[in-house]
């Protein structure tokens, strides 16, 4: 791997502490980082080199899942660990910011390949990479990137504004735009899994009765009430992990497919789904509120009592969808996609329901966390005079044990330039497109906003989007897929 000074604006917050300094220490001790490799941390308050190297041997104690770290390794991994005052805003910081890389590379004798992490809130995105164009850190005689966390824009025109701001800094070939969830090994694995199962039975897509795609959460808003309540379920899920989970779903990646057909498949996808238009927006969405509740057996506030939140807020905290893909192979088949926080369960997992004279057994779940396996199962929810004592048959595959997490492969990806598991801005924008109906719906409130007690699945209207079809959502309580593991271990694609 190539020699690379890592720029991390943002080096004192929440997610360099719980993700990338975990990430990147994995990754050291795997010896998946470049030799040469120097880490410039930025931030406005003032840290010596030492207290920020402290401060990340901290944060790694907090919440780097790696055992017993020896000392030595510690050691070695923080030598390459920096730190400099930094105020985006503030030009003459980025001349100074230039000095310390170029006499970092000298230090180091390597090339000026540079990566910049913007780990930092979206507001800052288009200033920083405008100074890093204009104080000439991104025009060295290397490569540069540019990593961008989400939000990538509040809506459609934010979105194409922020691209037009960072096109003229960096090429988009140099973007890596994070969507953690893309990062999940079986996330980067179903699609493939899918249609050899399906290929394996002789079957087609017609077989499928729906598909199913949700991601529940237990948590509450936290202590990110500023961000949250501005961007709601729909920004902070649906519009980027959900809707990637339905490109990785329904694209099938040709071995080793490079980015750009990945790009090219996963953007077939957005184009064939059939947009909405805002009047019928209330047809399709259900909008949903936590209110109090029960969470693991202990009271939990509703979401207007939290901390930061306006008593009159009416912003989303939970999302149920109904879509359809509009190309021959999908054709006819519902997607239904539900995310919320303060659920019944911390679970994402994808259920394709097959038709019910399928050889096939109900359904195939694509289990995402937080384990991960796909398994068959038979759920007699919903259905009449089903027999509830029937086992559970299933064939399953999980994917190994010690298989690295997902910041550890994305950013490892990006160090070594590959973006095939990064959003391209293609889909971004197309899923900006497909959302935009619904945003507008919001505003104008043309849907209503139902408060679900926290501790369920959330508002009554999500099961009736389904029940209108005739389908019921899984019931994850009636089968579960820990159960499966003790079954016949078989993986789709290929066997473990
Ligand atoms: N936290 C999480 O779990 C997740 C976060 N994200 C995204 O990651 C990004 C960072 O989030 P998070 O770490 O939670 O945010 P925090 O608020 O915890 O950290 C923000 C960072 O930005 C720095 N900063 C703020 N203003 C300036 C400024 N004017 N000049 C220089 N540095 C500045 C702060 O440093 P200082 O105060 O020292 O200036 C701090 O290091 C956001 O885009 C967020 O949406 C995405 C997924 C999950
Ligand atoms: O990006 C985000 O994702 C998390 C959920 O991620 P997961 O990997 O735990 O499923 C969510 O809690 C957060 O609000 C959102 O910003």
């Amino acid at each position: 791997m190539e020699p690379t000074t890592f720029v991390l604006f943002g080096a004192t917050g929440d997610l360099a502490k719980r993700k990338i300094y975990p990430a990147l220490y994995l990754l050291f001790v795997d010896q998946k980082l470049p030799k040469s490799f120097s880490l410039i941390g930025l931030g406005r308050r003032e840290l010596s080199d030492e207290t920020f190297q402290a401060n990340v041997e901290q944060s790694l104690s907090t919440f780097s899942k790696s055992e017993g770290r020896d000392p030595e390794v510690m050691r070695n991994f923080l030598r390459a660990f920096r730190y400099h005052v930094l105020d985006v805003n503030r030009k003459e910081d980025y001349t100074k910011l230039l000095q310390l890389v170029e006499q970092r590379e000298d230090e180091l004798n390597i090339l000026p390949n540079r990566m910049f992490y913007l780990s930092v809130g979206p507001e800052l995105f288009e200033t920083i990479a405008a100074n890093i164009h204009e104080s000439g850190l991104g025009s060295a005689n290397g490569w540069k990137r540019l990593v961008i966390e989400k939000p990538f824009g509040h809506d459609l025109p934010s979105a194409r504004q922020l691209n037009i701001q960072l096109n003229q800094a960096f090429d988009e070939t140099e973007i890596y735009r994070i969507d953690h969830y893309l990062g999940k090994p079986m996330v980067q694995q179903m699609g493939q899994r899918l249609h050899s199962a399906l290929s394996e039975q002789d079957l087609g897509t017609r077989n499928i009765a729906n598909i199913q795609i949700t991601a529940s959460e237990t948590l509450g808003v936290e202590e990110r009430a500023g961000y949250y309540d501005h961007a709601g379920a729909i920004r902070d899920m649906f519009q980027n992990h959900m809707l990637q989970l339905l490109m990785m779903l329904a694209i099938e990646l040709p071995n080793r497919s490079s980015v750009v057909e990945v790009g090219n498949l996963k953007k077939k996808v957005m184009k064939t789904l059939k947009p909405l238009h805002k009047m019928d927006v209330s047809h399709h969405i259900v909008r949903g509120q936590y209110g109090e509740g029960e969470i693991n057996g202990g009271k939990v506030a509703g979401y207007t009592a939290e901390p930061g939140i306006a008593l009159d807020s009416l912003n989303d905290t939970f999302i149920a969808a109904r879509l359809k893909v509009d190309d021959p192979f999908w054709k006819d088949i519902p997607i239904y996609i539900r995310t919320g926080k303060r659920l019944k369960e911390k679970l994402t997992r994808i259920v394709i329901e097959f038709k019910s004279e399928s050889p096939l057994q109900d359904h195939l779940i694509v289990e995402i966390g937080p384990n991960d396996g796909i398994s068959f199962q038979r759920s007699n929810s919903g259905k009449e005079g089903s027999d509830v004592d029937k086992p559970v048959q299933s064939k399953l595959s999980a994917i190994k044990a010690g298989i690295p997490e997902a910041y550890e492969i994305l950013i490892h990806d990006a160090l070594k330039g590959d973006k095939t598991y990064f959003a391209h801005w293609d889909e971004v924008e197309l899923s900006w497109e497909w959302v935009q109906p619904i945003l507008d719906a919001y505003r104008e409130n043309l849907l209503p906003l139902h408060i679900y007690p926290a501790g369920t699945y959330g508002p009554n209207e999500s099961d009736k989007l389904l029940e209108q079809d005739g389908f019921h959502w899984f019931d994850f309580k009636s089968a579960s897929v820990n159960d499966a593991n003790k079954g016949e271990l078989y993986a789709y694609g290929h066997k473990t």
